[in-house]
């Protein structure tokens, strides 16, 4: 079949496109890399005759335009699904409205739950000979949201890799309404961070526990990306990729001759995946590579999909743990820094995995004002977030060691995790665990 004709008949510029999104519309502007630009800037010049269009977005890797023409946010308003660190720069000037959500459940909740947006925009791969648009490096839920949409506008990036499922990695013509051709931004990067003495530590404690043949996950943020890094340097084989985010770490891995995949129970062979953010090395490696599976969010997060992997270690950043072991990984007391994203899928899902382990790492302390604070707390700050609760929570590392807390009183978990502060916040911690009641006598420090 020919779709040229059709391709035609749908082509429009995206001033034209934006002509559909009506005051008061729910609207979906694509997620990551996807994120549209040029439907960005059509809609940004409708600011004057448009109030309170509701955008729903989920890490923002571009500043968009909307942001910058609709400071009052009469126009505009900005939702995401999780904040990246460009959300977080927004959020200073402006709200940022966040659902929390398990990740895993996204699809399902937009299938099922939200009333049907008014359009989904979203930049596209260009169409194959078969009609279809690869969604690029986001499968997420990037299907539920075209499914729930009364009209779907494709923006076609030809700097977008074309990324094989898997399942609903695309969208074909005739599921399209309107199709604008872009002007191929490149795709935003990630630069490939240097790892820090600190996040090296950590990374050698939790190799100690990993096995030739484990399947890895690696959450968001420097230390899990560091621990990748490692990985890639150490003498593990045969390792396989089941991951919500594929980072470089995966292809320095692949490229060391580490990481085969050959040993999944489920997707032998595959790195599955379910976005990708990097390096355009990253881009260039998923781009049509057959070894590499994109899946929507319900299936790479779902625990018990994911722990079909044996041996699955899961490996994610936090911002505090306190000392009954609630790890808070999205905000600093009320301000939001981030997500529950997929973390707490994957902490559940290594636990259910046959031989698993889920590490939460993170450095003891960080250095503000002069002074070193412990991220191993007491309690969280008012309004922190728990991510994690303590029942479900197994590995916590710093670079000071690691403590497998799962099961573990409250008074032996006040030791583990005092253990792994800095030495100079310790005293304090044990001051605290007294006052609170969790610190025995016979309770020591290493
Ligand atoms: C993606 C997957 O594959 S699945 C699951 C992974 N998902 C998750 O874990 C979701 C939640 N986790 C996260 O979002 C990240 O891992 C984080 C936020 C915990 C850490 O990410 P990193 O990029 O390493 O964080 P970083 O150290 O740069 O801190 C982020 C911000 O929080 C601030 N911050 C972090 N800890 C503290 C603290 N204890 N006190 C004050 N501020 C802090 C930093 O200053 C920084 O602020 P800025 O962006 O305004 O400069
Ligand atoms: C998009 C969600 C990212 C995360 O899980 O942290």
């Amino acid at each position: 079949m020919n779709y040229v004709n059709e391709y035609r008949k749908k082509l429009v510029s995206a001033d034209e496109a934006v002509k559909v999104v009506n005051s008061g519309d729910w609207i979906d502007y694509g997620s990551m890399c996807g994120q549209v630009v040029m439907l960005d800037e059509a809609l940004a010049r409708r600011k004057e005759e448009l109030k309170d269009v509701k955008i729903w977005t989920l890490l923002t890797l571009r500043r968009p335009r909307v942001m910058d023409v609709d400071p009052e946010e009469e126009s505009f308003v900005w939702h995401s699904w999780h904040l990246s660190a460009m959300d977080r720069k927004i959020a200073s000037e402006r709200a940022v409205y966040y659902s929390p959500i398990r990740y895993s459940e996204l699809p399902r909740y937009v299938r099922e739950h939200i009333e049907p947006l008014a359009v989904a925009m979203l930049q596209v791969a260009p169409m194959d000979k078969h009609g279809y648009f690869n969604f690029g490096p986001q499968n997420s839920h990037t299907r539920a949201v075209c499914e729930r949409a009364r009209i779907v506008i494709v923006e076609v990036n030809n700097q977008l890799p074309r990324c094989l499922g898997g399942y609903e990695e695309s969208i074909h013509i005739s599921e399209v309404d309107y199709i604008v051709e872009g002007n191929n931004p490149p795709l935003p990067q990630l630069p490939d961070a240097a790892s820090s003495e600190v996040d090296k530590k950590a990374a050698e404690l939790i190799i100690e526990e990993m096995k030739d043949e484990c399947c890895v996950q690696l959450g968001i943020g420097g230390m899990p990306n560091a621990v990748g890094k490692m990985i890639a340097e150490s003498d593990l084989k045969d390792l396989g990729c089941h991951t919500e985010m594929l980072v470089d770490a995966y292809v320095h891995m692949y490229e060391a001759g580490r990481l085969t995949g050959r040993k999944k129970n489920i997707d032998p062979g595959k790195m599955v995946y379910d976005f990708a953010v990097g390096s355009q090395r990253l881009y260039d490696f998923i781009d049509n590579n057959p070894l590499c599976a994109s899946y929507p969010v319900n299936y790479t997060n779902r625990p018990s999909i994911a722990a079909l992997n044996d041996n699955l270690i899961t490996i994610n950043n936090a911002i505090e743990v306190d000392l009954y072991g609630q790890v808070c990984a999205e905000s600093v007391g009320t301000r939001i820094i981030s997500g529950t994203g997929g973390q707490l899928d994957f902490v559940l899902a290594a636990y259910e995995s046959r031989g698993g382990k889920s590490f939460v790492c993170l450095p003891s302390c960080s250095e503000r004002e002069g002074k070193l604070k412990s991220k191993i707390v007491p309690t969280l700050k008012p309004g922190a977030i728990v991510t994690d609760p303590r029942s479900v929570a197994h590995y916590i590392v710093t670079e000071y060691g690691k403590f497998a807390m799962k099961g573990m009183s409250v008074w032996q978990r006040a030791e583990g995790l005092i253990n792994l502060a800095h030495p100079q916040l310790r005293d304090e911690l044990i001051q605290a665990a007294q006052a609170q009641g969790i610190w025995r006598r016979s309770n020591k420090i290493s």
